[in-house]
């Protein structure tokens, strides 16, 4: 700043405007005012004020009234004003033109007075100037020679200056830079404030973050311990459940050991009991032979008891015929009148008589050792039976312990094959593969005849008894083994024992699938739905819906109460339809566009939980059978049925039923599980379907689904990191139940029609593929508060 005043023109004392700007009459009246100021120092008279020097308003004044101001002075306007003045006076008014040329005249020698006195006092002052411009010059000459001087020291200054000046323009110039890195380093300082200030802030928000994260750190920690120690416990658990599992392994294998020589025991047991039998029958056959002998001889016996009897009967008749003929004797002898001849005639009647009596005494004798010998017999034979029951007994006792021992036996097979069976289930739930059962439908009266034997057979080895199954192509026989096998005999009820397990996991909160694949007319739907009119024929779905209610009401005991919702929907032609809605004409034309519910999205969305959802389906609150009876009536007239070369009542769709169920417990407990029950459409060569037309599209329709169905298995079979879900609405349906962690089983349904064995051997193949797919560990959607929260799992 003071260099910028240094650099300035010096300002007139008076006005204040810069000298440089100031014009010349302004410059002679400052230097003649600066004279007459010399002046008067010089000549001691009183300064006369020359108004020029400034531009007071006095110039009005003067002009006014020069004639009462003898000293007046004049402005170089004023001066100018009286020259150039002019008459204002009117042509013809001479007074006024005299008058006014009178004052202008006046006014003029005032002004001539005033310029002549200003030039005196101008000669004066040049005559004092002159003196004082000689002292002056001597001044000057002294004043020259300190002027060189001072010239030297100024041009020393000079130089001291212009180095000071580079030194200041240097200082300058490094203070500008000071002041701009000065102004940087305060921007950056400002900057780095306010970065402080963030970075305080930030600080505190890490600060806080840290404690919140150290917080979450040993809640984690706790979590990790808690986390450990469940690990360590379920580490234990599984390494238990490993040991328990090889326990359980020798013991399966000492089971089927032990079952192997019971059965073994058992086959000699029955050859032993069924020659018991002969033998109990041999021995009762002889036994009836014995007591008929023995009834012979008790009627031999009797009769020769009656003999016997009449014998003595007669002898005591004849000894009192011989008593009365002896006191006839006596009385003949007493009265001797009786003639010799009558005594003689007696006497030989006596001695026949004495005869007969021996004879019949001999006989009687003889009788008496008959009987004897007979009684002897009787006993005998008595003992004999008595024996022989005692035998019969004591082998009927061994029947009834044999029997028991057999029941026993088919008690433990029964118990080592659920354990077998709960065993495998266990492995195969911690391997988390798709379980797979095979069912073979009885052949039909439409399906052709086999020229060399029936195209399947079961192994009856021990290892895949009732797992095994083997088709027969060309004379080959392919060799295929499954979870479980069963042949046409199998009835409806045993194609459920074996699934009723799964189905209750669905009420543990487990999600629980189970669909049915297989070539048309195979018997999907009969497996699924059978006939739910006729008992002994309905299928999975309702017999395990009827479970389910049983189960949820026996369970109420336990405090559980559930919430249970079901729908219904079926996949025609790449489209999902609501089996379920009331909108919907019952038993229609599927291909018809009037059947379509206007309106309705239908889309598939999964939640983070793998549960599936379907926008604008029909869902139902069911408590009962009943009404589970009746919507499965609906569903089932409102389905895509149509009759194909291969079935009559051919399904066209997809059908899935949901049921959803939710439980909660008095402990606060809940569980979600759900069960979904599919019955797949019927794959079939389009060569052999001779479908045209919209059927046609069907079964194109039905395949490519397919077809994506078994893109999807091979990829999870393969662990490839894509899985092509979205490749169809059933298949990004079915994901949970296929790539998450759900119990799944897979019903495959085979045809014994020799003309259907190619598809059935595709068929095989490909759930033996299925088989072999691990889509995770079941997951329990299941919590369980003030019992362990370790336990809680989503
Ligand atoms: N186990 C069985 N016992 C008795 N009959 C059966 C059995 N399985 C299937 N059937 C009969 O076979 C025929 C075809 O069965 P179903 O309709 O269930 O086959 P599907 O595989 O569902 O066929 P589509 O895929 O064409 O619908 C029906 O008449 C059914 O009653």
């Amino acid at each position: 700043m003071a260099s910028r005043n240094q650099n300035r023109p010096p300002r007139s004392p008076s006005t204040g405007k810069e000298l440089g700007d100031e014009n010349p009459l302004d410059k002679r009246r400052r230097l003649g005012a600066v004279g007459r100021g010399a002046g008067s120092i010089g000549t001691g008279r009183t300064r006369q004020p020359f108004s020029a020097v400034n531009n007071r308003p006095e110039v009005t004044a003067a002009v006014a009234a020069p004639e009462e101001c003898p000293h007046h002075e004049f402005t170089k306007e004023e001066v100018g004003a009286i020259l150039n003045e002019k008459l204002k006076a009117k042509k013809f008014d001479l007074k006024a033109k005299y008058e006014h040329a009178a004052d202008h005249n006046k006014r003029l020698k005032l002004c001539v007075k005033w310029f002549q006195q200003c030039d005196e006092n101008h000669v004066l002052e040049a005559e004092k100037l002159k003196n004082s411009l000689e002292s002056v010059v001597k001044d000057a000459l002294i004043q020259k020679n300190k002027e060189e001087e001072l010239n030297s020291i100024i041009s020393e200054l000079r130089d001291n200056n212009t180095s000071l000046q580079e030194k200041l323009s240097k200082e300058v110039s490094e203070k500008l830079d000071a002041i701009e890195r000065h102004i940087t380093e305060n921007d950056a300082r400002i900057t780095a404030e306010k970065l402080v200030a963030s970075l305080k802030e930030e600080l505190e928000r890490a600060q806080q973050e840290i404690a919140t994260a150290n917080e979450r750190a040993t809640s984690l920690d706790n979590t990790h311990k808690r986390l450990q120690e469940y690990i360590l416990s379920l580490q234990q658990y599984n390494s238990k459940l490993i040991n328990d599992l090889e326990t359980v392994c020798e013991s399966l294998k000492r089971v089927e050991r032990e079952k192997l020589t019971i059965v073994e025991n058992l086959s000699t047991l029955r050859c032993h009991c069924s020659s018991l039998q002969e033998q109990l029958i041999s021995s009762r056959v002889s036994q009836d032979d014995a007591v008929k002998q023995k009834e012979t001889l008790l009627n031999e016996v009797k009769c020769l008891q009656g003999e016997l009897q009449q014998v003595r009967d007669d002898r005591d008749r004849q000894m009192s015929q011989v008593q009365v003929l002896s006191t006839e004797i006596e009385k003949h002898k007493e009265s001797t009148g009786s003639s010799l001849a009558e005594l003689d005639n007696m006497t030989m009647k006596w001695k026949s008589f004495e005869d007969t009596c021996s004879s019949q005494r001999e006989q009687i004798r003889i009788l008496e050792l008959q009987l004897a010998s007979a009684n002897e017999k009787l006993k005998m034979t008595d003992l004999s039976a008595s024996e022989t029951r005692m035998e019969y007994l004591e082998k009927k006792r061994m029947v009834e312990e044999l029997k028991d021992q057999l029941v026993d036996m088919e008690h433990k097979l029964v118990d080592g094959e659920n354990l077998r069976k709960k065993l495998h289930n266990t492995i195969l739930e911690l391997k988390g593969n798709i379980r797979v059962f095979c069912r073979v439908r009885p052949l039909l009266p439409d399906d052709g005849v086999a020229t060399e034997g029936a195209i399947v057979s079961y192994p009856t080895s021990t290892e895949s008894l009732g797992r095994g199954i083997d088709l027969k192509q060309s004379g080959q026989k392919y060799p295929f083994t499954f979870d479980k096998v069963f042949n046409h005999e199998a009835s409806q009820q045993d194609v459920f024992v074996e699934i009723s397990q799964l189905v209750q996991s669905a009420l543990d909160g487990y999600k629980v699938c189970i669909f049915a694949y297989g070539q048309t007319g195979s018997g999907k739907t009969y497996t699924m739905m059978g006939r739910p009119e006729i008992p002994e024929q309905k299928g999975l779905i309702p017999r395990s819906l009827e479970q389910i209610f049983q189960s949820s009401q026996s369970l109420k005991a336990q405090g559980w109460k559930y919430k249970m919702q079901a729908s219904m929907l079926e996949i025609y032609n790449e489209t999902i339809r609501d089996l379920l809605s009331n909108n919907r004409s019952v038993g229609s034309d599927p291909t018809c566009p009037e059947n379509a519910i206007f309106g309705k999205q239908y889309t598939i969305k999964h939640d983070a939980n793998g549960n599936t959802y379907v926008s604008d389906l029909t869902i139902v609150d069911v408590s009962g059978i009943t009404e589970i009876s009746s919507l499965l009536r609906q569903a089932a007239q409102s389905r895509s049925v149509g009759k194909t070369q291969m079935n009559e009542q051919s399904s066209r769709s997809h059908m899935v039923f949901t049921l959803r169920i939710s439980g909660t417990n008095e402990h606060r407990a809940t569980s979600a599980g759900s069960l979904n029950l599919v019955d797949l459409a019927g794959s079939e060569r389009l060569s052999r379907s001779g479908a045209t037309g919209d059927r046609l599209k069907e079964t194109q329709a039905i395949n490519k689904s397919l077809s994506c169905l078994s893109d999807v298995i091979f990829a999870l079979a393969k662990k490839d990191d894509h899985v092509p879900f979205r490749n169809s609405k059933l298949t990004y349906l079915l994901q949970p139940c296929l790539g998450g962690d759900s119990k799944t089983l897979m019903f495959v349904n085979v045809s014994p029609d020799p003309t259907s064995v190619g598809e059935s051997l595709c068929s095989l193949r490909f759930a033996a593929r299925v088989n072999a797919c691990e889509i995770g560990v079941p997951r329990r959607q299941m919590t369980l508060q003030h019992v362990d929260s370790r336990l809680s799992c989503g």
